[in-house]
């Protein structure tokens, strides 16, 4: 297993890295450190691609609410308020390093689909050609309900590291990878999986307040990525100064190897 030199990289934000951990609305400096984190990547020579959450999150301000409400209209609604809002911070600061973005919005019944696939492959391709710009995808919550159910951007995101043919999938949240004991941080992440099948168990049905995957739904995005192909890894989006660290083999993760 090689995580020296992956090219291709799908960097997947969950909602919890996102958003302040006291206030129901976007971080303004966690998005600064990821984006600084996805313009190393690029300026160490990597093709990144983005999957980020938090549409839901980031309309509740402008709409007025301090809680994710549970009735799907209001959260797709949501979803089509804060999209914008989060494009426009990332477009912000991705300027400051000379990057812009370009916002893909799929379902899973797109990637279902041979010809939509291929469509959304070949725009991403051909994105890619540009090297100022930074793809960032999210679900489509404004005609999909199933994504705000269950909180499937995980799944989304090993989806599209598998129809890309990504070499590694990050997947950044607000624990430090797979923790072996949930009760007990301290003792910090399992750093190699060998077969995820055998520490699903491991993850709890636990997520942070605004996050709807949680760790089993990434540990199924991390099967489905690794069966592709894909080499994972789960780490920490709080610590984003670290990416690049773990990109190269170092750092506090947890890593799966693809099946080849
Ligand atoms: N074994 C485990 N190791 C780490 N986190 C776990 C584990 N089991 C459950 N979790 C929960 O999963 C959460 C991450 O999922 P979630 O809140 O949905 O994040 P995101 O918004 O990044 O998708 C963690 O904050 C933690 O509460
Ligand atoms: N598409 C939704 C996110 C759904 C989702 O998967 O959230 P998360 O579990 O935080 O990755 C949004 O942008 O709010």
């Amino acid at each position: 297993m090689s995580f020296s030199a992956p090219k291709r990289i799908v960097l997947k934000f969950g909602t919890g890295i996102l958003t302040k951990v006291h206030a129901p609305e976007p971080d303004p400096v966690q998005l600064r450190k990821l984006m600084e984190a996805v313009a190393l990547l690029k300026a160490d020579g990597h093709s990144v691609v983005v999957v980020s959450s938090g549409a839901v999150a980031s309309g509740l301000k402008p709409i007025e609410l301090n809680e994710r409400p549970t009735d799907m209209t209001t959260l797709q609604a949501l979803a089509a308020v804060g999209q914008p809002h989060l494009m426009h911070a990332y477009e912000n600061l991705l300027r400051d390093h000379g990057l812009h973005v370009a916002q893909l919005l799929v379902t899973h019944e797109d990637l279902e689909n041979y010809d939509r696939a291929r469509r959304v492959k070949t725009t991403l391709e051909r994105l890619l050609e540009f090297p100022q710009i930074v793809p960032v995808i999210n679900e489509n919550d404004s005609v999909a309900i199933e994504e705000l159910r269950f909180g499937d951007n995980d799944k989304l995101s090993s989806r599209v590291a598998r129809l890309w043919g990504a070499d590694l999938l990050m997947l950044l949240t607000s624990a430090p990878g797979l923790l072996k004991d949930i009760n007990r941080p301290e003792d910090g992440p399992i750093s190699h999986v060998d077969d995820v099948d055998l520490v699903i168990h491991h993850a709890q049905e636990e997520k942070t307040k605004l996050g709807t995957g949680g760790m089993i739904s990434k540990l199924r995005a991390v099967q489905d990525a690794v069966n592709g192909g894909v080499d994972c890894i789960i780490a920490s989006g709080r610590h984003a100064e670290q990416i690049p660290a773990v990109v190269k083999g170092g750092g506090i993760c947890t890593r799966f190897a693809a099946r080849k």
